[in-house]
């Protein structure tokens, strides 16, 4: 039996595809690619023989429906929702099911990968969000903010003098002593803040920051972390085989 896992977020759909008695992400294939390339991303799938697929969809119900449609024919398929309680993970939330899907099947990446610690995970894509999970096995909760793109490109819509700035691979000095270096500065302290401040409040012993603004993020945190390619992939797969 072969698996395909899907995670679309509101920029990009990631997949991967996963033997029955695979190790938790020993991926056989996986790519992703913006919402437009859809067609070609379901031309794999096909390739690939998949019979079962879990999907953890935030991008809403148009991007569902496409997806829908583009699936192999005859394949089993299970949206991944938010629920109180998935593969050991008890989901804190007020509302369970108000919670993005991508957070919560993060959040079990997360367990799966740091079992029996306090963990943080931000999963910084179009938002970045730092969620907090207990030794014990509880999503207490955690922040939203925007990305790194959206914030960057708040700044540049809504001021006369400010420009859109690329994050390069290396963070600029703290201080910046020009304008791009001073936005790419504040919204690089922002996020990484976040994320160190999440990782005090919770006493983290495991820190993993993933998505794809990860490459950028990761290098101006200022404590030990664990970059992972798609933890929400590794949280599907770790809640198909639970
Ligand atoms: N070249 C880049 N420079 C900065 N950020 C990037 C770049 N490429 C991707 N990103 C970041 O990655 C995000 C897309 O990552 P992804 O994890 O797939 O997001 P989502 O799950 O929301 O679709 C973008 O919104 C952006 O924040
Ligand atoms: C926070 C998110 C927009 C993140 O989406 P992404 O950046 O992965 O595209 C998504 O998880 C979402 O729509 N959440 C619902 C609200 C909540 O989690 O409380
Ligand atoms: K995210």
């Amino acid at each position: 039996m072969k698996l395909l896992l899907i995670d679309a977020g509101n920029t990009r759909i990631k997949w991967a595809v996963v033997g029955s008695d695979a190790a938790l992400g020993a991926w056989e294939a996986a790519d992703g690619a913006p919402h437009a390339q859809l067609d070609a991303m379901a031309a794999s799938w096909r390739a690939a023989g998949v019979t079962r697929v879990l999907v953890s969809n935030v991008a809403g119900p148009e991007v569902r429906a496409r997806i829908a449609a583009a699936l192999p024919d005859g394949i089993e398929v299970e949206w991944f929702a938010s629920t109180p309680e998935r593969a050991g993970l008890q989901n804190g939330y007020l509302n369970p099911g108000q919670l993005g899907c991508d957070r919560f099947a993060a959040a079990i990446g997360a367990r799966a990968l740091a079992p029996g610690e306090d963990v943080i995970v931000a999963t910084c894509g179009t938002a970045t969000t730092v969620d907090a999970v207990t030794k014990d096995g509880r999503f207490i909760g955690g922040m939203i903010l925007p990305g790194l793109v959206l914030m960057a490109t708040s700044l540049a819509r809504n001021t006369a003098q400010l420009p859109q700035v690329q994050p390069g691979s290396a963070p600029p000095p703290v201080f910046g002593d020009n304008t791009d270096d001073a936005i790419v500065s504040g919204i690089l302290s922002a996020q990484a803040g976040a994320i160190e401040r999440a990782c005090s409040e919770h006493g983290a012993r495991a820190c993993i920051v993933s998505g794809g603004a990860a490459p950028y993020i990761a290098p101006a945190l200022k404590l030990p972390h664990r970059v992972v390619d798609n933890i929400v992939l590794v949280g599907l797969h770790a809640a198909a085989i639970a």
